[in-house]
């Protein structure tokens, strides 16, 4: 008789070919009608549900798919839909739904940013005029649909209300509490409909417990989840938290809800601990994630199943649920399709769809008696340990070479205030420099050239000489445009991590590993299997080419090593930490080799480094300690004239000031535009004194930003930043604009640094007299 049962927690978007990135792409250019697209999307819910049906999972979610993100789904499920988006065609259409997502002519999109500290990113919810409604009970349709057509009885997923509040914006921290309860009637309108419709199980997500929570939330918790399920009778709730232990153990087992799940792979053990010690209701099930959902490392399914037998010790029979630590979302679906990997690094890798079989073993191994699945269990042991023992992951010059920098510390020679006399006599630039942040416009035909290339339709020349002439046109637009430090474009690129994972020793690349990184944008992080080493100069040709064909300085670009890290699928058998350290000498080399070719501006951009700061506040200072010393080591060898950029995007950055000191770039170029001068404030209690670039304008939307709307940021900054260390320059990278937009807004941006210029030029001189 089974008694376990095995779970799934969300199941990748995208499809195996991308089927539902290029199909919301085609809809939003016009080739796909609505109808085509919604039942295409159908389609693929169903092929979602049916595999993880055949791989063995017993519950089997709806609504983990969505049409762009999860958070927007909940948020516009219940009416968040902030005024400007309201339309004359109603509100709750496809149009809207988009309209939020994407932006429309009318509206600018709401904003996006990183789900706790992963890739991917969400809609920002806004609460302004807050009046919550159930607005349309997609879930409900969801479970439906699966029910009816398929006779699969799923699992209804939902981002819970303490999450979805803490996530959004546009209410005062002290409201918290009453936005959350104003939401709790639809929640509960949400769930009847459920129960009503039959099904056994809904899970609630709320990885907000998983972070570093008030004694308040704690309070808030209890009292809207007693309200919530004082109202259902059938139904049973299962609170889920994720990517790390929950902050209020003995608070949380004790919610009036029927199950609680945990990640028992990202918490360091922690969950486990709190479990021997503060055991767990009998009453209540407890959902096991127990195979990683972020890695693509195959699990060691016995110390897994060993963890296994000593927690279904501590519950009742019937009560302990198989699953894997998070939403699948955040791996690739399947390797089977991988062909071109090294068999001995194939043999270790587990996507989407074989972590899930990893989850079916597990739970087969409990029902069945563990013989049953002990020759799984060898057979990936033996193929982890053939990896485990290669001479990939066990290079001694490498480990040497980290472990002789641990005798030294690393930094530049000269301090800043010395460095930056050096690269005032070096480079000559204007007050206000204006500048870029690497990437220019990656359009259709760079990227149909690229795949021209590595299809072998095109060979080294012909690709080579269709970069060089996208560099060539770039440089003299550049100049025309007017900017003072100038760019390559990174055309050569098809991602900024990728890139480098193609090219360094220790990594190997997929053909199909695309994960979600926001909307129908996909990521194909590298795998770095082994450890890492430089080869050879990977940037040096483009940059160096860049450059001789300008006397503007050319700003050589460079990934940085936490960057890196963080976008990569990392190899779990050492510490993320050496991987950076890693990553950091192979860039020092780079760096060497830039400067060897006269490159002498290089920014080593950082953008994932605040995204992947631990979410308990107890882990942080080691994490950014870490990220510090990897950038000091990446940078440490620089010449004096070098001057050292660095960028950062994608975050809030107001809690990380002193690790930007820290870091002690010669310039940084930061994200502002969206923080609407949020940014700006925190420089006022700040006394950061070397070259910052707040952007200026938001490279996310198709928007030309008139030079009135830039010269007024600027002026906004300058009221806290000393003109001589303030830096023009966009949000971030530009390669997802136009060729049109990238150059009007750029003529804008110089035209308004310029006027700046000139009127501090004027006030300057009126003083003087
Ligand atoms: C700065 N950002 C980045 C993040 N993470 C990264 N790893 N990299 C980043 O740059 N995180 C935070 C943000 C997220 N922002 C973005 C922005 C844009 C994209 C994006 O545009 N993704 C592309 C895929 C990019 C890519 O690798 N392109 C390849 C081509 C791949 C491809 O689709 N080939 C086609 C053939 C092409 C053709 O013939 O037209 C095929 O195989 O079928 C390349 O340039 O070579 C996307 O399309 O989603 C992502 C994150
Ligand atoms: N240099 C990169 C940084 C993106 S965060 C770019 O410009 O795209
Ligand atoms: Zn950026």
């Amino acid at each position: 008789m089974k008694q376990w049962r095995s779970s799934s927690l969300g199941y990748p978007r995208i499809g195996e070919r991308r089927e539902w990135k290029k199909a919301l792409e085609a809809f939003w250019e016009g080739s796909l009608s609505e109808n085509e697209l919604l039942t295409e999307m159908k389609e693929q819910r169903f092929s979602h549900i049916n595999k993880q049906k055949e791989k063995g999972i017993d519950l089997i979610p709806v609504g983990d798919f969505s049409l762009y993100d999860h958070v927007l789904d909940t948020a516009f499920m219940f009416g968040l839909i902030p005024d400007r988006f309201k339309s004359e065609t109603g509100t709750d259409d496809l149009a809207t739904y988009f309209a939020m997502a994407r932006g429309s002519k009318e509206a600018v999109a709401c904003e996006m940013t990183k789900w706790f500290n992963t890739n991917y990113h969400y809609i920002v919810p806004e609460i302004d005029h807050f009046a919550p409604r159930v607005a349309h009970n997609q879930l409900l349709d969801y479970f439906l649909e699966a029910k009816n057509e398929l006779h699969v009885k799923t699992k209804p997923v939902i981002l819970g209300p303490l999450t979805l509040v803490k996530l959004a914006k546009g209410y005062q921290e002290n409201d918290f509490a009453s936005c959350v309860r104003q939401l709790i009637p639809h929640y509960m309108q949400v769930f009847k409909d459920l129960e009503e419709a039959g099904a056994e199980w809904i899970q609630v997500d709320e990885p907000v417990v998983s972070t570093s929570i008030s004694d308040e939330e704690v309070e808030l918790l209890k009292e809207v989840y007693h309200e919530i399920t004082s109202g259902l009778s059938n139904v049973k709730l299962l609170l889920q938290s994720y990517f790390e232990a929950v902050d209020r153990y003995e608070e949380i087992i004790n919610l009036p809800v029927d199950g609680i799940g945990f990640d028992f792979v990202h918490d360091e053990g922690a969950n486990f601990a709190q479990l021997k010690k503060f055991g767990f209701p009998k009453e209540k099930v407890l959902a096991a994630g127990m195979i990683d959902g972020r890695n693509v490392w195959k699990a060691d399914l016995n110390d897994r199943f060993e963890y296994l037998e000593k927690l279904a010790e501590c519950v009742d029979s019937d009560q302990l649920i198989i699953q894997p630590s998070c939403s699948l979302l955040h791996t690739p679906v399947t390797i089977e399709t991988e062909d071109s990997l090294p068999p001995l690094l194939k043999g270790a890798l587990a996507f989407a769809d074989e972590k899930l079989e990893e989850v079916t073993i597990l739970t087969k191994g409990l029902n069945e008696g563990k013989a049953s699945i002990e020759p799984v269990i060898d057979d990936q042991w033996r193929q982890l340990d053939a990896l485990k023992q290669s001479e990939e992951r066990n290079r001694g010059d490498v480990k040497q070479e980290v472990s002789d920098w641990n005798t030294r510390t690393p930094g530049r020679k000269l301090p800043y205030s010395r460095r930056k006399k050096v690269h005032e006599e070096f480079f000559r630039l204007p007050l206000l420099p204006a500048t870029t942040i690497g990437s220019l416009p990656q359009t259709k035909e760079i990227r149909q050239a690229r795949s021209k290339w590595r299809k072998g339709d095109w060979g080294n020349e012909e690709y080579k000489e269709f970069i060089e002439r996208n560099i060539s046109e770039w440089v003299s637009c550049q100049e025309t445009i007017g900017l003072d430090v100038l760019v390559h474009g990174e055309f050569e690129r098809n991602d900024m991590v990728e890139f480098f994972g193609e090219k360094l020793g220790g990594f190997a690349f997929t053909r199909f590993g695309w994960v979600q990184s926001y909307g129908s944008r996909c990521v194909k992080p590298p795998v770095v299997y082994g450890d890492v080493y430089w080869k050879e100069p990977m940037t040096v040709e483009e940059i160096a080419f860049a450059q001789s064909l300008t006397d503007k300085p050319l700003k050589g670009m460079l990934t940085g090593p936490v960057t890196i890290t963080n976008w990569s699928f990392v190899r779990n058998d050492v510490s993320k930490f050496d991987v950076n350290r890693q990553i950091a000498l192979a860039l020092q080399k780079e760096i060497h080799a830039l400067e060897e070719r006269d490159i002498h501006m290089i920014q080593v951009d950082e953008p994932a480094l605040r995204e992947g700061l631990p979410l308990k506040v107890e882990k942080q200072a080691k994490y950014l300690a870490e990220a510090v010393y990897a950038f000091k080591l990446t940078t440490t060898l620089a010449k004096d004239e070098t001057q050292i950029h660095t960028h950062m995007c994608y975050s809030n950055f107001n809690d990380i000031m002193d690790t930007i000191d820290q870091l002690d770039a010669d310039v940084i170029s930061i994200e502002a535009a969206r923080s609407h001068g949020g940014l700006v404030a925190a420089f006022e209690n700040d006394h950061y004194d070397k070259g910052i670039g707040l952007g200026v304008y938001d490279i996310h939307s198709p928007r030309i930003p008139p030079v009135e709307e830039m010269e007024k940021s600027i002026t906004r900054a300058l009221q806290v930043l000393d003109p001589e260390q303030f830096w023009v320059n966009p949000d971030c990278g530009l390669k997802t604009r136009n060729i049109k937009e990238t150059v009007e807004s750029l003529k804008n941006m110089t035209e308004a640094a310029r006027l700046k210029r000139e009127e501090i030029k004027l006030t300057n001189s009126t003083k003087a007299r």
